[in-house]
């Protein structure tokens, strides 16, 4: 069956229909991944927004237990081409039969690269999947331009608390999205997490009396995110070590006066450059995000930049003046992509430690 992607300003590629049949209207972004794709398509911070696959063959190896979260989130799945045949000792199916399963609309054979070229000189567009070979656009491009996000963290944190048990440090886990990698790679550490749902009041996560606090990832835009970002004021006041990622970071920025700004394509992919600025290395580090913490908006007396990324100089990581809490904008917790900034958890792992 013939599918249509609808751009908001007017492009229209056309291609074949995979997954659910009916339409579908979300913000259009690109992941230049080569590979995770299942990483991408159950991370919670896709929640609102299709994903467009740059990479053009997409499935090859299948689904397989490589999940972030218990599901996919993504709106819509765009892709050039989808493998015909999943192969790998671990395959337990194919994309197809997920997305369907999922019923997520998605599309195939569209020229992914012009789709993101166009998207980079434009910026981040509303986007529409349909299979209705007799759309109207005059009907249609003004429901595209009309379409927001809204408050995703509410749909994607968890329903209620759950522990990982550990003999080692209590980390508390305010999911606003997490991906399961987050939890895993402390608990791998020995630490016992307890994750806890986004709307949790900080006094219970408090008396509970963990060794560090961490601030998952999430979907969304952060200045919408306003009960919790007073929560976080509370842990912040706190002398509970803390260390936040990527919704995270713009969060403990924003209950500390920071501000945030939409990038104008975002940054997606396993492939980008972050500078530790107090080791002046670089990092090869997984991204997914369309907003940024700008630097400038804290003082110095509040944080300072800690990490920069090396393509447009937007700021990576903050560390907090005076406190054990350091944020960082990137994934050290990889799935998809390079694990180069692993040692950011041992780094929190130190500071817990030091804290005792
Ligand atoms: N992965 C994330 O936590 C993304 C944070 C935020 N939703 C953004 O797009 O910038």
């Amino acid at each position: 069956m013939k599918a249509f992607l609808i751009l908001e300003d007017g492009t229209v590629f056309t291609g074949i229909s995979i997954g659910s049949t009916r339409d579908m209207i979300s913000e259009i972004v690109f992941n230049t991944s080569m590979t995770g794709y299942l990483e991408v398509l159950t991370d919670p911070s896709y929640a609102g927004q299709a994903v467009v696959m740059t990479y053009p063959l997409i499935g090859n190896y299948g689904i397989t237990p490589d999940m972030e979260s218990k599901k996919a989130w993504p709106d819509g799945y765009i892709v050039r081409e989808l493998s015909r045949m999943p192969s790998n000792f671990r395959c337990e199916g194919s994309i197809q039969e997920f997305l369907e399963s999922q019923d997520i609309p998605g599309i195939a054979g569209v020229d992914t690269r012009a789709l993101t070229k166009i998207l980079r000189e434009k910026g981040t567009m509303n986007g529409m999947i349909t299979t209705n070979e007799n759309f109207d656009l005059d009907e249609i491009i003004p429901k595209l331009k009309a379409y927001s996000i809204g408050d995703v963290v509410s749909k994607v944190t968890c329903g209620e608390a759950y522990i990982l048990e550990g003999s080692g440090p209590k980390v508390a886990l305010m999911d606003f999205g997490a991906k399961h990698n987050i939890a895993r790679s402390l608990n791998r550490r020995g630490c016992e997490v307890t994750v806890y749902p986004a709307d949790t009041p900080a006094e219970t996560v408090i008396h509970s009396n963990p060794d560090g606090i961490m601030l998952s990832n999430g979907p969304g835009d952060p200045e919408t995110c306003v009960s919790a970002i007073e929560e976080i004021k509370k842990l912040y006041n706190t002398n509970i070590p803390i260390f936040a990622i990527c919704l995270g970071h713009q969060l403990m920025a924003l209950a500390n006066g920071g501000k945030t700004y939409k990038l104008k394509y975002g940054h997606r992919g396993g492939n980008h450059p972050v500078k530790d600025l107090s080791s002046n290395r670089v990092y090869i580090s997984s991204q997914n995000h369309g907003y940024a913490v700008d630097a400038k908006s804290l003082d110095s007396s509040v944080a300072t930049e800690a990490f920069i990324n090396v393509n447009d100089g937007t700021n990576e990581g903050l560390a907090y003046t005076g406190k054990n809490i350091f944020t960082v904008q990137f994934h050290p917790e990889a799935c998809p992509g390079p694990q180069d900034s692993g040692y950011l958890f041992d780094r929190f792992m130190d500071m817990m430690k030091g804290a005792e």
